[in-house]
């Protein structure tokens, strides 16, 4: 689906906060050329007056991990950009929901393909209200497939995968869908074009187990714990056939930007009653408390920028 984005004033590069306009990097930068770099996305929620981010440090962990597995070491430390995004957040002021991207990519210098160029790094945050319609979405398999985890870093988010994902979403939408699933090299559910997939049989909870190629989710992480400790529900990490899809009970995305997405059709056919299911509905209020630090035990996950 299309994002609306507005500009904000500020942003963050190699060490400044910046006019967003002077936010810029040469043509010849290696990781434009060659997909090397990784990103994060980071939620942050504008409530009572004023941004609360959820799980950043969380993100940031998995940016330097990420970084860590394509050769890259980021010039900074994961509190230089945890405190660099709030004071980025604070010069905005922001006075609606937003989206962070922290990206760190390989810079300008040789051209040459194995060339270990200096690394930019830069932060953006954008005002951004919801990703998909919250009502249920309808989803199909792409027919691009998840690379087997010893064939490319699936761990990792590198921008480079990121052209599957952009291809798998064209061509659901071009098939009239709203997002796709992709299936792994064995014809496994992985995940969506953006999102990690649980679906529900019996009051159970099953989603791709990280050993998988899948991203390994911080909402899916998220929705595991608290379905566990606090909802009462079983979660099984398993391998998912494709046909198990369409017999669900219930189905749902996780993602930063998805949040939790209900699913009412894959492939035509109908998911449960074609509605938001009750376990789905269950954990979307909860996540939503969650992230608004409304669940005390879980208040360590929400970054208030005063
Ligand atoms: C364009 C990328 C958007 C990005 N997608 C996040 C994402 C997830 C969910 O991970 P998390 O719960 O940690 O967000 C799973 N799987 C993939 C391929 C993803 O891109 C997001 O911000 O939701």
């Amino acid at each position: 689906m299309s994002v609306e984005v507005s500009w904000p004033k500020y942003a963050w590069i190699n060490g400044k906060i910046v006019e967003w306009e002077n936010a810029k990097v040469h043509v010849f930068v290696h990781g434009l050329h060659y997909g090397t770099g990784v990103f994060e996305g980071i939620r942050g929620y504008y409530d009572s007056g004023y941004i609360k981010i959820f799980r950043l440090e969380d993100h940031m962990k998995r940016l330097f991990n990420s970084a860590k597995i394509i050769h890259i070491k980021i010039p900074y430390t994961v509190h230089d950009l945890v405190n660099a995004t709030v004071e980025l957040i604070k010069a905005n002021k922001f006075t609606k929901d937003i989206y962070i991207r922290p990206i760190v990519f390989r810079g300008l210098g040789s051209f040459g393909l194995r060339a270990q160029n200096p690394v930019d790094v830069a932060i953006i945050a954008v005002e951004f209200g919801k990703y998909l319609k919250k009502t249920g979405i309808r989803c199909t398999i792409s027919s691009w497939r998840k690379p087997s985890a010893d064939s490319f870093p699936v761990y990792a988010k590198t921008t480079g995968i990121y052209l599957l994902y952009h291809l798998a979403s064209i061509e659901a939408a071009m098939n009239g869908y709203d997002e796709a699933i992709l299936l792994d090299h064995e014809g496994f559910v992985a995940e969506g074009s953006g999102e990690n997939i649980f679906i529900v049989k019996n009051n159970t909870l099953i989603t791709p187990p990280t050993y998988d190629a899948i991203l390994e989710g911080i909402t899916r992480d998220t929705v595991i714990k608290v379905a566990k400790e606090d909802l009462g529900l079983n979660v099984i990490e398993r391998r998912i056939r494709r046909e198990e899809l369409y017999t669900a009970d219930e189905a749902f995305f996780t993602g930063t930007a998805a949040e939790i997405t209900p699913i009412v059709e894959v492939d035509g056919r109908t998911i449960g009653n074609g509605r938001i299911g009750e376990v789905t509905s269950k954990i979307m209020d909860y996540y939503n408390s969650i992230t608004l630090g409304k669940i005390e035990k879980y208040r360590k996950w929400v970054t208030e920028v005063r």
